[in-house]
């Protein structure tokens, strides 16, 4: 189980949509949607790499990009040392029999006028093996292992329930007896009962032919049983990947830890405690925040030096300068609902704005802070507002990019070991911050 059966390297999938004609006429530059942004992991043969995170995360696009379904914009992927984008010919039509991928939808993913057996035989013919007697031998006896009957052969799709649409894609992808197989979402559309089932066949097939498993679920607990190895990707980038049980046990990015608190808990002490669900949106992969892509959300966000605010206030201040920076408060509105036409009682906008915006306690400084910041939104100076958040509470999450170091179990973030150029430039940005308010508003 050691040597790399795929090695995914740096691995970069932009769609540019404003890429139209007027756009290069009038040179307005394309705006990218950053859905894959440098992955990097092996797959090992024999073993199941599972990849998790929120729906829009990227995970489709990098199983697709990386079986050349599309095609990459940076990066590059080699399977059996072999770099995947430089096949053709003989050598392309070779890694297309040796992976193939399954995906989600056991209700769209199946041509609906074909039979089981067309679908299942479709790979073998469209690489011409064997005779078309042969080939129906085959899809016979692929039914009976996937667990269905080689009389249900001639069935259409909509015939089988969701659970035998997964296991007649699986037939199919089995088909031509591929070595690496990509597993896209293969059980989330089906019962919690159905899943296991199909579960229990994906590991049971793997075993009995040798195969190697990418694969793909937004749901942790559906990876855990079936996957040797964890990579956790959020925002189109890979922030931890490790042996399961050490992300399960021992999770260092303050995303897993908040993807596992949200996984439900089967006994009943656990389930009782107070679970922290990840707050607020994922930002737009149009436009990911600078710095580390998780802070506008972490719970662990790093306060800079000499600032000592109790962390769930430092959080409520940052996700309230995020609204300001983002031109998310609707000042306008805010004067309406204290019902001040002329906009002369600014102490009436500032308690409103500052109710709804914090429930915690502030120490006395930051109160201050908070309220200047709010004045200057009442006049209609929002840069001045967040100008006076930036300088004081400036996180190095959000200048400094973290980055995943070599090793068995790395994660990107700031308060974990990391790659020497970026423990540097957190020294850097950490020495020229000494206080708050002191140099901070230079950058
Ligand atoms: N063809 C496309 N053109 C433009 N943007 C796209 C395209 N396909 C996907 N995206 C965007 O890329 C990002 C990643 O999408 P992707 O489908 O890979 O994520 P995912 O993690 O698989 O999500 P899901 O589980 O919902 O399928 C999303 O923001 C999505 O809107």
């Amino acid at each position: 189980m050691t040597d790399p059966l795929v090695t995914v390297d740096g691995l970069e999938k932009y769609y540019y949509e404003n890429d139209t004609l007027l756009d290069r006429l009038t040179g307005a530059e394309p705006e990218a949607v950053q859905a894959v942004d440098g992955v990097s992991f092996e797959v090992r043969e024999g073993e199941t790499l599972g990849v998790v995170g929120e729906s829009g995360c990227g995970k489709s696009t990098l199983a697709e990009t990386l079986m050349r379904l599309r095609d990459p914009t940076g990066g590059s992927v080699t399977f059996d040392g072999e770099p995947v984008f430089e096949l053709s010919g003989g050598d392309l039509d070779a890694f297309r029999r040796r992976a193939q991928v399954m995906f989600q939808d056991p209700f769209s993913s199946l041509d609906p006028r074909m039979t089981a057996g067309e679908i299942i035989t479709e790979p073998l013919a469209i690489h011409d093996v064997g005779t078309s007697a042969e080939r129906r031998e085959r899809a016979e006896s692929l039914l009976e292992e996937v667990g269905l009957s080689a009389d249900q052969i001639d069935r259409y799709p909509h015939e089988f329930s969701g659970g035998q649409r997964q296991r007649i894609g699986f037939a199919r992808a089995l088909a031509i007896d591929p070595e690496f197989i990509v597993l896209d979402e293969p059980v989330s559309a089906l019962d919690v009962s159905v899943q296991a089932q199909v579960l229990n066949l994906l590991a049971d097939m793997q075993a009995e032919r040798d195969l190697t498993y990418l694969f793909i679920a937004h749901d942790l607990s559906v990876v855990r049983h079936i996957s040797d190895r964890v990579a956790v990707m959020y925002l189109g980038k890979v922030v931890e990947i490790g042996p399961t049980e050490e992300i399960f046990e021992d999770p260092q990015h303050p995303y897993t830890k908040a993807l596992l608190e949200s996984v439900p808990r089967a006994d009943t002490e656990e389930r009782s405690r107070t679970v922290e669900t990840i707050r607020g949106d994922v930002p737009s992969p149009r436009n990911p925040p600078s710095g580390c892509s998780f802070r506008t959300r972490c719970p662990e966000l790093i306060q800079p030096p000499g600032l000592d605010v109790p962390q769930a206030a430092f959080r409520e201040i940052s996700e309230f300068r995020t609204r300001i920076e983002n031109g998310n408060i609707d000042v306008d509105l805010r004067w309406e609902q204290v019902d001040d036409p002329d906009r002369e009682d600014r102490t009436a906008f500032v308690d409103s704005l500052r109710s709804e915006a914090f429930d915690e306690e502030l120490p006395a400084a930051d109160e201050d802070v908070i309220l200047e910041a709010i004045r200057a939104l009442a006049d209609g100076d929002r840069e001045a507002a967040a100008a006076t958040l930036r300088e004081r509470y400036r996180s190095p999450c959000e200048a400094i990019e973290p980055a995943l170091p070599a090793g068995d179990h790395p994660s990107a973030c700031l308060l974990n070991e990391q790659p020497d150029e970026v423990e540097t430039a957190h020294e850097e940005w950490e020495a020229s911050h000494d206080a708050p308010g002191v140099g901070a508003s230079s950058e």
